[in-house]
């Protein structure tokens, strides 16, 4: 109805642009040129328990899948990391169009949104809130989204979002694999060290971006940008869309790939 602002910017994105302080911030431009092939790094080793997924709620900035993490059925190592870390979220960045919503780009380029499975190292802490201040604390895993062929293994998750449209609401979400969210290739990634991209943008996050994008279809897409970033109270309704941080600088770190 008239009453909901469409695409109006949310005042966190004009939030910090760059942390004052802080040379490892993301999101990052990945300009193949520059990156490092570096042979040591292991294929990936992922094992998702879709028995663990909880809930799904949308917090005012995106939309997050929350797993039970109290114990270690969902797990994620090799690749660039030396522990084991264990899975509490994933969550979605997008644009209000397909031209843009991604957070990192490939050579500049942008893709129409960006998934982010949020791990933290229990090897070392006993808690996400505890590794999320550390250097080594989190894994991101980060894969483009393309609009093309539907993805069937989202639409469970597309239906549930008509039922968390506002800020603040929740609703139970079961038996969801994460791993069919992942492209048929994880062995091709870049991996660079960063932060959080929203508050409080600690620079606690080894990051791992796959090369090989997942395909959602244009309608999948659409329903993304029908949330809001208000809850049901609010006089004005703003669409939930463009909740991306603009670009922060490289600060020297190189950028290594696992493929040449
Ligand atoms: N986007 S990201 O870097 O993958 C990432 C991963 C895990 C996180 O907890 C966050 N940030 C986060 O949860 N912040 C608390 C909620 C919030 C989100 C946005 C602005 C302010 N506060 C970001
Ligand atoms: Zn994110």
């Amino acid at each position: 109805s008239s009453k909901y602002v469409l695409s109006q910017m949310h005042p966190m994105w004009q939030g910090p642009l760059v942390v004052p302080g802080g040379d490892h911030q993301s999101p990052i431009d990945i300009a193949v040129r520059k990156t490092v092939f570096d042979s040591e790094l292991k294929p990936l080793v992922t094992s998702y328990d879709p028995e663990t997924c909880q809930q799904i709620w949308n917090n005012g900035y995106s939309f997050l899948v929350e797993y039970d993490d109290t114990t270690n059925k969902n797990t994620l190592k090799g690749g660039p990391l030396r522990d084991e870390f264990r899975l509490c979220q994933f969550h979605f960045h997008w644009g209000e169009t397909n031209d843009w919503g991604s957070e990192h780009t490939v050579d500049r380029r942008l893709f129409p949104a960006e998934l982010h499975l949020v791990h933290w190292n229990s090897d070392r802490y006993s808690l996400f809130e505890e590794a999320v201040m550390e250097k080594n604390g989190l894994a991101v895993i980060g894969i483009f989204l393309k609009v093309g062929k539907r993805h069937e293994g989202l639409q469970k998750l597309v239906d549930a979002l008509p039922s968390i449209r506002h800020k603040d609401s929740v609703v139970e979400f079961r038996r969801f694999d994460p791993g069919c969210l992942l492209p048929s290739n994880i062995d091709d990634y870049w991996t660079y060290h960063g932060s959080l991209t929203t508050p409080p943008l600690t620079e606690s996050v080894t990051w791992i971006v796959m090369k090989q994008h997942i395909e959602v279809s244009h309608d999948q897409l659409a329903v993304f940008r029908s949330l809001l970033f208000t809850s049901a109270e609010e006089d004005v309704q703003k669409s939930m869309v463009n909740n991306f941080r603009v670009q922060q600088p490289l600060q020297g770190r190189t950028v290594r790939s696992s493929f040449t």
